[in-house]
């Protein structure tokens, strides 16, 4: 659909703030009447909402008035009017973005269940879902938090309420495993999310951008332990760099040599490592070279009591209970040798890409989206639309100061905050890791400068310190991630120092972060400064620059000047490596897209699958077809080419344990064979049918043991993809078209899967043990 042109959002902005006079007219009880009276128009169809969507707007402004005490300023109405209109919209830090959100929130909560906010973190969702909740409340819409509240565990949340509200406020991750889950479910009454209708994302990028990299996964039963990874990490140990295996220069890929797979060959004594034979034990070596060569301990992970816990890229955190995914964990505490834990087989899993196209409607809003519009609108067809600032922003963002050593630039950067401190003027430092905020912190300590240090473990907390950072004489030292979508307000004296002060000790990831850090500081056009104090020894420089850049570091490590100078030519050193990694991350991404698609589309026929079999009234078609499937599978493939098992072994195992026979089943031909076969499994099925003769029952019965069958074939086959897609990328530096292989492997596989659920369902259905219990509900013992 095009989208509308900017002019047009101006004037549907402005039909908005007319109509906002008749409602300010009302009394409180018209006004929260208006809620019916839009219900009615919409009468639950989607496609009416774009009709009242003024008088929908509208009512929630004056609405925000009474309730909340705020008045939507237009500009926060021209967001909330391009929003509707499929755009990510970029506002400002402090303009206002959770305020802007009720108006399209509202207005599709009008038509029903199935409407997200996705928030940055979970304490943002409880906490808006509170404050604005008494908005939507007051409206007569209902509202609710999916994510636990403080103290509770996820699986302590009432779902079937969460998902009855018209609008959840929820985090992309809580959303996604729910979504999972309820693909599990054996009941219709055991799923809880309504239809998928409307998202709208805040911190769109760092959602769909920054968190879209790794899918998410459920795990569950332990996969079967491996004798590889003591061998593999053995061997690989005995390798050299360059000789037996090569690392790329952003340091995230590494592979065997030619000559290192002939070494490993003669150490482990085996023909011909790269075939068939070996996949495993390959795999295990990919995975022992990764964890020993680019895994490294006190960066991406710690050993405490004899276990390992990962680390947090982005605020250094600890991550207990974590665990790298396909047996990469296992491999990383072999290298370590301490104890290996279980490893967990995958059971289900999503992109994120996936998990939101799957939406009617999205939208999205940050502060910063303008640089990557492009995929916005090639992923999601998202275009990004500019919202103007409320007042002019006049704060002052200085150019960055370049050190070659993080000493100097650390001493340097000190003389500021002293500055600062001095004058009573409230600054805010952001380090790019827990490590260097904990360094800071401790050379504020030697300067005798009182401070702050975000480093507490909830996100609460983090709320409350960073509240406080604009007050006279504050310090606060804190992490970049930390303290996210709280407002930092500051009093008039403040102004008259020249606002807050941001002071960054390296430049982050992205410009996106460095702009959100700057952003910090002059909300709302008060009066603030920012500057980013940097090295050539900063994490982006080192990891992400060339290796001339990295010498002459190296040379020059004893100078302490800053390198300043127009002419310099590192000028652009960190622009080049923010713009480096972007590239690298967006091609990954797209990389996960393409991977993802293969599985979407085996997951979408899987879950509609279960839906027809969860809504069905009648499963005796499904039943028959599933018998003669298996029948004509083993008399004409298993039994007698593959396996040359015989029938007399398949009925014991598949269908019946008891049976008996005189004839020689041998003997028979195949066409009677398999008449034979359907016979027995009728009889069976028509022995349990005896003992449930209550309809509905007999009904739960088939769809357990069928649900559970396509489970245990499906979750197999999301194991098996997860694997397979680690092995073909490991193995995809010398492949020409690894997606397609990845594909082509995968499509064996569920064909594979659709006969191994086949299966497993005959063996359900006919050799299940079922109890009636006293209050009717029935008990099933699969084999
Ligand atoms: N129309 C308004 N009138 C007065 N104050 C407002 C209005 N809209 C928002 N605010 C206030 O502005 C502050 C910033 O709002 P909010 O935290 O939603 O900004 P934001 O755009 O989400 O910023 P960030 O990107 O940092 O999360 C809040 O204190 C909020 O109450």
């Amino acid at each position: 659909m095009p989208k509308l042109h900017q002019r047009k959002y101006r004037k549907i902005t402005k039909q908005i703030l007319k109509r906002m006079a008749g409602y300010q007219q009302m009394s409180d009880a018209e006004l929260q009447h208006q809620t019916q009276l839009l219900q009615r128009q919409v009468n639950g169809q989607r496609r009416n909402l774009k009709k009242v969507l003024p008088a929908a707007y509208a009512v929630v402004c004056e609405a925000s008035k009474r309730v909340l005490g705020l008045s939507p300023f237009p500009v926060q109405i021209l967001g909330a009017v391009a929003m509707e209109d499929g755009n990510v919209v970029e506002m400002k830090t402090g303009e206002g973005k959770t305020l802007t959100a009720t108006m399209p929130m509202y207005l599709h909560g009008l038509a029903g269940r199935g409407n997200y906010l996705i928030t940055a973190n979970e304490y943002l969702a409880n906490r808006d879902s509170e404050t604005m909740g008494k908005l939507y409340r007051w409206l007569g819409l209902s509202v609710s938090s999916a994510v636990p509240q403080p103290g509770q565990d996820a699986d302590q949340r009432d779902l079937a309420k969460i998902y009855q509200a018209n609008i959840v406020y929820t985090t992309n991750s809580t959303l996604g495993f729910d979504y999972l889950f309820d693909n599990l479910a054996k009941t219709k009454e055991e799923q809880h999310l309504p239809s998928f209708n409307f998202a709208l994302l805040d911190e769109a990028d760092a959602v769909l951008l920054d968190a879209a990299q790794t899918p998410l996964v459920i795990s569950g039963t332990p996969r079967v332990q491996s004798n590889f990874l003591g061998n593999a990490d053995q061997v690989v140990k005995l390798l050299h760099q360059d000789r037996d295996y090569q690392i790329s220069d952003d340091r995230k890929n590494i592979w065997f040599t030619p000559e290192g797979i002939v070494r490993m060959e003669k150490y482990l004594d085996v023909d011909n490592l790269l075939s068939h034979e070996w996949r495993d034990l390959y795999c295990h070596l990919v995975l022992a070279l990764r964890a020993n060569y680019l895994i490294k301990k006190n960066r991406d992970y710690v050993v405490h009591d004899d276990e390992v816990v990962l680390i947090d890229q982005h605020n250094g955190r600890e991550l207990p209970g974590m665990k790298m995914q396909a047996g990469m964990h296992q491999a990383v505490e072999t290298k370590e040798n301490v104890s290996v834990s279980q490893e967990q087989r995958a059971m289900a899993t999503i992109t994120y890409q996936n998990l939101f196209r799957m939406f009617h409607q999205l939208a999205g809003m940050t502060g910063t989206a303008a640089t990557d519009a492009k995929e916005f609108l090639e992923v999601y067809n998202l275009t990004v639309f500019k919202v103007p600032t409320n007042k002019p922003n006049i704060r002052i963002d200085l150019p960055d100061r370049l050190y070659i050593t993080n000493q100097a630039k650390l001493v340097d950067s000190l003389q500021v905050v002293k500055q600062a401190y001095a004058q009573r003027r409230p600054i805010l430092i952001e380090t790019g890791s827990l490590e260097l905020s904990v360094l800071y912190s401790r050379l504020l300590l030697q300067a005798e400068i009182p401070h702050s240090v975000l480093n507490a473990r909830s996100e609460v907390k983090e709320a409350d310190i960073i509240r406080h950072a604009g007050e006279l004489g504050a310090v606060t030292v804190s992490t970049a991630m930390a303290g996210r979508g709280t407002d930092i307000r500051i009093a008039p004296a403040v102004e008259k120092l020249g606002g807050l002060l941001v002071l960054g000790t390296e430049r982050m990831q992205n410009k996106r972060i460095d702009n959100q850090l700057r952003g910090r500081a002059g909300r709302q056009g008060a009066p603030g400064e920012s500057v980013f104090y940097t090295s050539l020894e900063d994490k982006i420089v080192t990891e992400h620059s060339t290796r001339s850049v990295q010498k002459f570091a190296r040379q020059h490590a004893q100078q302490q000047q800053q390198l300043l100078g127009k002419k310099s030519r590192f000028k652009h050193v960190i622009d080049r490596a923010q713009r480096f990694l972007a590239n690298q991350q967006r091609a990954a991404r797209f990389e996960t897209l393409q991977y993802g698609e293969i599985t979407r589309l085996q997951r979408k026929a899987v879950y509609l699958q279960r839906d027809q079999i969860m809504t069905a009234t009648d499963l005796s078609a499904i039943i028959q077809k599933t018998f003669h499937f298996v029948a004509h599978e083993f008399v004409y493939h298993r039994g007698y080419q593959n396996h040359g098992e015989t029938l007399l072994e398949f009925i014991y195992q598949n269908i019946d344990p008891s049976y008996r026979s005189a004839t020689d089943l041998q003997l028979e031909s195949r066409k009677q064979q398999e008449s034979r076969l359907l016979q027995l499994m009728n009889d069976r099925l028509q022995r349990l049918h005896e003992q449930l003769v209550d309809q509905q029952q007999w009904l739960y019965f088939q769809r357990v043991t069928l649900l559970r069958a396509i489970d245990q074939g499906w979750i197999g086959q999301v194991d098996h993809l997860e694997v397979l897609m680690r092995v073909i990328k490991e193995r995809s530096i010398a492949q020409v078209n690894p997606i397609y292989e990845f594909q082509r492997e995968g499509q064996k596989a569920f064909d594979k899967m659709k006969t191994v659920i086949n299966l497993k369902a005959v063996q359900n259905v006919t050799n299940s043990e079922v109890i009636i219990k006293k209050d009717g509900k029935i008990e099933i013992e699969f084999p």
